[in-house]
């Protein structure tokens, strides 16, 4: 049976440990949201974020963008964020209204105050390995600190990481290639043997791809740790990627709810003070 990485656990800790030093820092780190207010998902997960923020003393801004907005009109308001002194940190919360292109709303946020490092800047220097501050996307980001809260290390370890987006799936793969994994990266064009055939060697799976069930226990290894970014909503009970009988083979699992969700919230914060102290500087 599997044991549970405890995302939970964990991100409370990290929450405390922030709200500490964020205290002691004198700095006022302040957010800006950008999201979509029609979308049932961003409400849900933006009021979360907003409620994690002011507990641990960082302020949050929100800025819902009216249905209809052209890419060009979010980019000025991204612009204007980027020249306020009294924000350093801004979120796009994707997926931002049909018509906008959220990778040039990414683009557009000044890179010291691209918290979730979405932009080209940040997911070149993780993709160059580049040493020193520079934020990363708080989903993978988040996956890495729990891992590394459980002594979990990727080195010389076969990965495999389902899904390619920017939020998830590319800075996943780039995170665990910098800690000396083997990775594949599987997608929607992957064909099914081949995933098969890279899940039975896999020393680690992390996947995302918003599909229930995806991940079956047939051809995970023996003692695999699983991660599980999935966060489907099937009778009104939050649910993963992973089919639940994985964690009868797995060696570690994260659950759903309860184990990426709070870490990519708590790492979030984590990203928002570090932005703000880097600009303080
Ligand atoms: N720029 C950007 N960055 C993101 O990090 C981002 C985003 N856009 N767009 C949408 C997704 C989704 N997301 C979640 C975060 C926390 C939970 C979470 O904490 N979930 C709870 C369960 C919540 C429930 O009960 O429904 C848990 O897993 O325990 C879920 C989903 C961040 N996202």
């Amino acid at each position: 049976m599997a044991q549970i990485l405890d995302g939970k656990a964990v991100a409370k800790e990290l929450r405390e440990k922030l709200a500490i030093e964020i205290g002691e820092s004198g700095l006022h780190p302040t957010l800006a949201v950008v999201y979509d207010p029609n979308d049932g998902g961003s409400k849900l997960y933006v009021g979360m974020k907003q409620r994690a923020a002011a507990k641990v003393g960082i302020k949050t801004q929100d800025i819902a963008v009216p249905a209809g907005s052209t890419t060009e009109a979010v980019q000025q308001i991204v612009r204007e964020l980027n020249l306020d002194p009294d924000v350093t940190g801004i979120l796009i919360q994707a997926p931002l209204p049909a018509g906008v292109d959220d990778a040039s709303i990414f683009a557009t946020v000044a890179p010291e105050k691209d918290v979730d490092g979405l932009g080209v800047t940040n997911q070149g220097r993780l993709f160059a390995n580049e040493e020193g501050q520079y934020p990363v996307a708080a989903t993978p980001k988040g996956v890495m600190t729990l891992l590394d809260h459980y002594g979990i290390n990727p080195a010389g370890k076969q990965a495999v990481v389902i899904g390619r987006s920017q939020l998830f799936g590319r800075p996943m793969a780039a995170l665990l290639l910098n800690a000396d994994a083997t990775v594949t990266i599987a997608h929607r064009y992957t064909d099914e043997a081949t995933l098969t055939t890279a899940l039975q060697q896999a020393d680690i799976v992390a996947v995302g791809v918003g599909i229930p069930g995806f991940v079956t226990v047939d051809p995970i290894k023996e003692g695999a740790v699983v991660v599980d970014v999935g966060m489907n909503v099937v009778n009104g009970k939050a649910v993963g990627d992973v089919d639940p009988l994985v964690a009868e083979k797995a060696g570690w699992l994260t659950p759903v709810p309860g184990g990426v969700g709070p870490m990519t919230i708590a790492t979030l914060l984590e990203s928002t003070f570090e932005a703000a102290k880097e600009q303080a500087k």
